[in-house]
């Protein structure tokens, strides 16, 4: 099967202009955006997945002419492919004892740390190995299996569709999930007793954490997904969701190996691109935004 994810259409680019209202990107914290159909866009990556063309024609495309915003999301994209390129090849290369030594550090951290013990209610994202993710494994089972854990509720990805959609679905155990299209194991929407799993945009009670996933992440906070943008998506619902409910917003926490944190500003980003609080690397935790550094005290 062939898989291009370097090229994005003419109509694909347009619909972006007509659908967006662009903030300034000078800062990955100080973007805002309005999406308000966002339903009519498909993933991208999906697109390209199931209709490879190799001769689609590029389109450059400028935002808007005041020298705030990206003038080529198109340039963009394919910057951001060829990181994600980049990065898969050195986690590829990586050596696979050296990965677990990292993968136990990051999860002690995560154990020890007090904006996770004191977390009532997380999502985090179940660890794909042949994607070579950084494992939650054990983070996961020590929540779950955590002695107050009546109070406490886990929720992970389903994907929805290839229109970026996902929702986050409570589950109790590891035990009882299924693997999905894209090979990651995801819970079913009814679980064993044939109850309705809550999700997480229903939940009565806020998140306190997100525990991310991604290819690639600097230390401003700059987050590359593996290309769907489900995540982007989802935070940026849940986070007007919170606001609505005048909920403190989550901690947005990512998870990657050493070789994962690239230069400051190194990485693309469009204004869809949502900036994570803080990083967990073997090196420690490295908090980026004022609510991640209330934390590092
Ligand atoms: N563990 C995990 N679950 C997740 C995500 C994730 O990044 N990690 N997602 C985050 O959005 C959503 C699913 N998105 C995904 C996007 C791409 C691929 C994937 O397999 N990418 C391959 C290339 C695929 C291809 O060539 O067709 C890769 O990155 O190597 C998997 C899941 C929801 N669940
Ligand atoms: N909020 C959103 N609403 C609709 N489409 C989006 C949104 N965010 C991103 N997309 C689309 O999803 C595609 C992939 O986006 P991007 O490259 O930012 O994803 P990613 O950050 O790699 O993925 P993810 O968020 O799943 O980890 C792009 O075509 C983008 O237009």
């Amino acid at each position: 099967m062939l898989h291009v994810y370097s090229c994005t259409t003419t109509a694909r680019s347009s619909r972006l202009l007509t659908s967006l209202q662009v903030a300034s990107m000078s800062s990955s914290h100080t973007l805002a955006l309005t999406l308000p159909f966002h339903t009519q866009f498909s993933s991208r990556c999906a697109i390209l997945r199931s209709s490879v063309n190799k001769n689609t024609q590029r389109s450059f495309v400028t935002m808007n002419g005041n020298g705030d915003t990206p003038d080529n999301l198109d340039l963009i994209f394919e910057q951001k492919h060829s990181l994600r390129s980049k990065i898969r090849r050195a986690l590829k290369s990586m050596d696979p004892i050296q990965r677990s030594h990292e993968d136990n550090m990051i999860q002690d951290i995560v154990l020890q740390a007090p904006w996770f013990r004191s977390s009532d209610s997380i999502c985090a994202y179940i660890t794909c190995d042949a994607l070579r993710e950084v494992s939650t494994s054990r983070i996961l089972s020590a929540f779950l299996t955590d002695p107050s854990n009546d109070y406490k509720r886990l929720y992970v990805p389903r994907v929805e569709d290839k229109n970026s959609n996902m929702r986050m679905l409570k589950i109790t155990n590891v035990n009882d999930l299924v693997a999905s299209s894209m090979n990651i194991l995801e819970p079913e929407p009814v679980d064993r007793s044939g109850n309705m799993r809550e999700d997480v945009m229903q939940a009565t009670e806020p998140v306190d954490l997100f525990i991310l996933p991604g290819l690639a992440f600097d230390r401003s906070g700059r987050r590359l997904g593996r290309c769907g943008g489900y995540y982007d998506l989802f935070l940026r619902n849940y986070r007007q969701r919170a606001e609505e409910k005048s909920w403190k917003q989550p901690l947005l926490v990512a998870l990657c190996y050493s070789v994962q944190i690239m230069d400051e500003g190194s990485i693309p980003v469009t204004p869809f691109d949502i900036p994570v609080d803080a990083l967990v690397s073997p090196a420690g935790f490295i908090p980026i935004s004022p609510s991640a550094f209330k934390w590092s005290c």
